[in-house]
């Protein structure tokens, strides 16, 4: 029977490494516009997938798959279907909110050289996953840290990373040929970057600002400020 391993010494990272992971955060962006043409390295692409690999995931499910294209007609695809949503997203929206709409750019499937699908297998594991027998969707969240944890590696690394969530689920399914147990948790554009917004670009755009902090923390329960 093979031994368990004991604990590594863990301690606080010194203040530069602690620098850097709070800069990395701080400084990511959700990137739409400002992609490179230059192609993403092969080992600097394998660092982001080895970070989002390292995500936690329930029971240590690792429920994902990484999907990378580059094929220009599967994104001329992927983009097809990114137009038709986005036309009914737009009619969605009041007629003020539409024109202010209209004007942003949501997506560089086109201009990224590397687009990424990020799936969950929902049947990774079996049916008994520990820790999803009472919340069958904490795959999906795992998923979706492995999602963050790529996202701030590309951030270090110089690579801009765009979330493109405007399609319909069975677009993406039918052009990528997802069977039905994976969901097409994130679709993401990434490629080099040598400017970031300084602030989410919604809001330097006007369509939404971050919310201050304090409104948002609860004591106790729901509703409870101190
Ligand atoms: C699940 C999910 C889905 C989407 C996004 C994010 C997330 C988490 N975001 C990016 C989003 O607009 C952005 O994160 C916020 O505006 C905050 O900006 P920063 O990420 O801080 O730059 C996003 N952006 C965009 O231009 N088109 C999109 O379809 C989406 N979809």
């Amino acid at each position: 029977m093979p031994q368990p391993s004991v604990p590594a010494p863990a301690g606080r990272f010194s203040d530069d490494e602690r620098e850097a992971v709070y800069r990395a955060i701080h400084t990511r962006r959700d990137v739409r516009g400002q992609f490179l043409p230059d192609p993403i390295p092969e080992e600097l692409l394998r660092r982001l997938l080895l970070a989002a690999h390292h995500a936690p995931s329930v029971g240590l499910m690792q429920p994902w798959n990484f999907i990378v294209i580059e094929d220009s007609s599967v994104k001329s695809r992927i983009r097809d279907a990114f137009d038709h949503a986005n036309e009914t997203a737009a009619n969605l929206f009041p007629a003020e909110r539409r024109a202010l709409y209209s004007k942003l750019k949501l997506q560089g499937i086109s201009e990224a050289p590397v687009n990424l699908c990020v799936t969950c297998d929902r049947s990774r594991g079996g049916d008994l996953v520990l820790g999803r027998t009472h919340n069958r969707d904490t795959d999906l969240y795992s998923t979706v840290c492995a999602v963050q944890n790529l996202w701030l590696a590309a951030r270090a690394e110089g690579i801009g990373l765009g979330w493109v969530s405007i399609f319909d689920d069975a677009d993406l399914r039918s052009i990528l040929h997802l069977p039905e147990h994976v969901v097409p948790v994130a679709y993401l554009c990434l490629g080099h970057v040598v400017e970031l917004y300084e602030e989410p670009e919604l809001q330097a755009r006007g369509w939404a600002s971050r919310l201050p902090l304090d409104d948002l923390i609860f004591r106790d329960r729901w509703g409870e400020a101190r």
